[in-house]
């Protein structure tokens, strides 16, 4: 058994704040563990101080990234989010591939003392408007951490060489500081590298991120999304975890993203069926739309319960408007 000093001093360095005499206690009671020939619980001691203390040195390193400095500046925008999974609508067998990251991510530590690694490199691919961009921002809502979402325009340059330096600092700052590194239009990073283009640069980039991407140990997450998966090269899509397929909405979804965002109005009197049929081929983004649209109706014609009407206007409107 650890003994009673030991137990003593930790929680007199624990009331302290002192982390470093907590760690070097534990080495201690490790050490005293191993003479006393429990070599399993010694080693599962030094593991856990070791695995302290390099989080400590990471969190150490870390840059405020919430106002990303420097090249990085150009590179990433940093927020904190706290967008849910449950305030997504989705399909059963879609909200249990993302509750399964978030649970990997959670217990990562547990995972890696077995010598497993938790999933942490996604690609997202689907239409435009499907949830894509809002499942990285749910990611980070769900493990509390900052979203860093990489800029195209700063990190794509016409300079040979330029945008594969900007990429590396990009995956450093994933070293320094754990977050959600969101990679939106990836296919613009990940295109072909048997397609022509200028100079090869877009070859080249690929390349390098293919390297960044395999040699990545970092602990945060790395999710890249396109609207455009059959331009990707192939070999990207076994470098992630996870890839992960989005869909336009069921009508049973449509009507539970509608549901949701009119929940502060009276929808009893709505017809659904017909408001369902007319809205197939819709993404996700452009029902909450139409449900806001249908709202702003329903608000400035006095009313508190939506009518069929309102909503059946607001999805011409939108149609109209995907039509030019
Ligand atoms: N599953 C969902 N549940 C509820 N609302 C959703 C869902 N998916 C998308 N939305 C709504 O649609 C908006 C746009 O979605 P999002 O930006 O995530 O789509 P995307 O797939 O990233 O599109 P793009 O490829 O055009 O960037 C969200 O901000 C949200 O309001």
């Amino acid at each position: 058994m650890t003994k009673a000093t030991h137990i003593v001093a930790l929680l007199q360095s624990h009331f302290d704040g002192d982390d470093e005499h907590f760690m070097t206690v534990a080495m201690q009671a490790a050490a005293n563990e191993a003479r006393l020939g429990h070599g399993k619980v010694a080693q599962q001691l030094r593991d856990m101080v070791d695995e302290a203390r390099a989080r400590k040195k990471i969190k150490g390193r870390a840059v405020p990234m919430v106002q990303p400095r420097g090249e990085l500046a150009n590179l990433v925008a940093a927020k904190y989010v706290d967008t849910r999974i449950s305030s997504m609508v989705l399909p059963d067998h879609l909200r249990d591939r993302l509750e399964r990251v978030i649970l990997e991510q959670r217990q990562a530590f547990r995972l890696r003392q077995h010598g497993l690694q938790p999933r942490r490199k996604l690609l997202l691919i689907g239409p435009p408007g499907a949830g894509k961009t809002m499942t990285a921002a749910a990611m980070a809502g769900e493990l509390k951490l900052p979203l860093f979402s990489v800029l195209l325009d700063g990190l794509l340059t016409k300079f040979m060489g330029e945008t594969a330096s900007k990429l590396r600092a990009v995956f450093s700052a994933m070293v320094d500081t754990r977050g959600v590194y969101f990679f939106d239009e990836f296919d613009a990073i990940g295109a072909r590298r048997s397609e022509r283009n200028d100079v090869g640069e877009i070859r080249r980039v690929l390349n390098s991120f293919l390297q960044f991407l395999e040699e990545d140990d970092s602990e945060g997450l790395i999710v890249a999304a396109t609207n455009h998966p059959e331009l990707l090269d192939p070999a990207l899509f076994r470098r992630f975890d996870d890839v992960i397929e989005y869909a336009l909405p069921s009508a049973d979804v449509a009507r539970a993203i509608l549901e949701g965002r009119l929940s502060t109005f009276d929808t009893g009197s709505l017809e659904w069926d017909r408001a369902t049929k007319e809205i197939e081929g819709l993404s996700q983004a452009d029902l909450s739309r139409i449900a806001d649209e249908a709202a702003k109706r329903t608000l400035l014609g006095g009313r508190e319960s939506v009518e069929t009407d309102d909503l059946l206007a607001a999805i011409a409107e939108r149609k109209a408007a995907a039509r030019r």
